[in-house]
């Protein structure tokens, strides 16, 4: 992270931990536009470039000490808590949820001044979202669902889309959908934007992420192109990948698809939201996503309505690092569960 700008996490620059950074402004949803065509044909990808670019990033000079220890709090307020496994129970997911309800120690956290911290959301599969929802109550912790045949997404069409409805009727806030990759290799847009359209009003009033799964797309181009398109068609985030690909979140594909967002708001003035997942589980690589979006997009894309983490493994990393900031010992990982 530059620590030539004022790299502080907000709470820290307000004068204190003890306040999480507030959303100012009620963030109007995604409207969506037209499907332009020509402006997704003339999208590009310097590949060597963008490269050369997510390179340089982890090794840039860190946040330390107090600075460091706001910007991990400020990451596990941006965490989609996950479980996604296929032997995932009701006592498992309970489990995660109290976690999000209290993320770190009560004690580390009242060292912090962050009592009340919790993660952005938990995320699981549709059977687990009346679970979730019941153990969130009294919380203002989202349940997002994942759907439209999970991670493949290639179930019947009418079966991804009634999908949608059964979570978002058992509660879930947020739906995180997949898109058909083959839309994007064989070059369909009008496919894909039909496609993310119509599940995105399937969501209703529900907020719909949309995962690309970019592992699968084949070249930055795509990515870049296929991000317009699910953000022309009402996507409210977009979303790297479902963490099942052989490649998940990456710097590159972030610089990519963050870039789409940039190029999207210029055009539209609507702001989209940014979720990487899959394979973030150090305390160290949340920090370098941070300071990416702070970078590229500004302080606006460090709120959970605009910036997730989508990971089952970082917090458990993150809480670590605080309490060895708080206590000056390292704990076993064994000691840090997730569920
Ligand atoms: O959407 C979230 C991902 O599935 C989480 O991936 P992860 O288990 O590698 O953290």
């Amino acid at each position: 992270m530059d620590t030539t700008h004022d790299t502080r996490a907000p709470a820290a620059q307000n004068g204190g931990q003890s306040q999480l950074p507030q959303v100012q402004e009620h963030l109007p949803r995604n409207p969506g536009m037209p499907l332009d065509v020509d402006w997704v044909a003339s999208v590009q990808a310097n590949t060597s470039a963008i490269e050369r670019r997510a390179a340089t990033l982890p090794g840039r000079r860190s946040v330390k000490k107090e600075f460091q220890a706001a910007w991990l709090c400020k990451a596990v307020s941006l965490i989609d808590l996950t479980t996604l496994a296929g032997d995932d129970t009701d006592g498992r997911v309970r489990r995660l949820c109290a976690k999000a309800r209290q993320p770190v120690s009560p004690q580390i956290l009242a060292a912090l001044g962050m009592e009340g911290l919790t993660t952005g959301a938990v995320c699981v599969y549709h059977d687990m979202v009346e679970t979730a929802v019941d153990a969130l109550k009294g919380t203002n912790i989202p349940v997002a669902a994942v759907s439209t045949g999970f991670p493949a997404g290639l179930s019947p069409f009418r079966l991804r889309i009634a999908e949608i409805g059964e979570s978002v009727s058992a509660g879930a806030a947020e739906i995180d959908i997949v898109i058909s990759r083959r839309h994007v290799l064989t070059q369909n847009w009008q496919a894909l934007y039909d496609e993310m359209a119509e599940m995105r009003a399937a969501c209703g009033d529900a907020h719909v992420k949309a995962i690309l799964a970019t592992g699968e797309l084949g070249t930055l181009r795509n990515v870049a192109r296929a991000s317009l398109v699910c953000m022309m068609a009402g996507a409210d985030f977009i979303k790297t990948s479902t963490g099942k690909e052989g490649v998940n979140a990456t710097l590159p594909v972030s610089l990519t698809m963050i870039r789409a967002i940039r190029a999207y708001e210029a055009r539209t003035g609507v702001k989209v939201g940014y979720k990487p997942a899959g394979g973030i589980s150090k305390a160290k690589d949340s920090l370098t996503y941070l300071a990416l979006m702070k970078d590229e997009l500004g302080d606006r894309w460090l709120q959970p309505d605009l910036f997730r983490f989508g990971a089952s493994s970082l917090l458990g990393d993150i809480e670590r690092q605080l309490e060895h900031y708080v206590t000056g010992a390292y704990s076993a990982s064994w000691r840090h569960g997730m569920a």
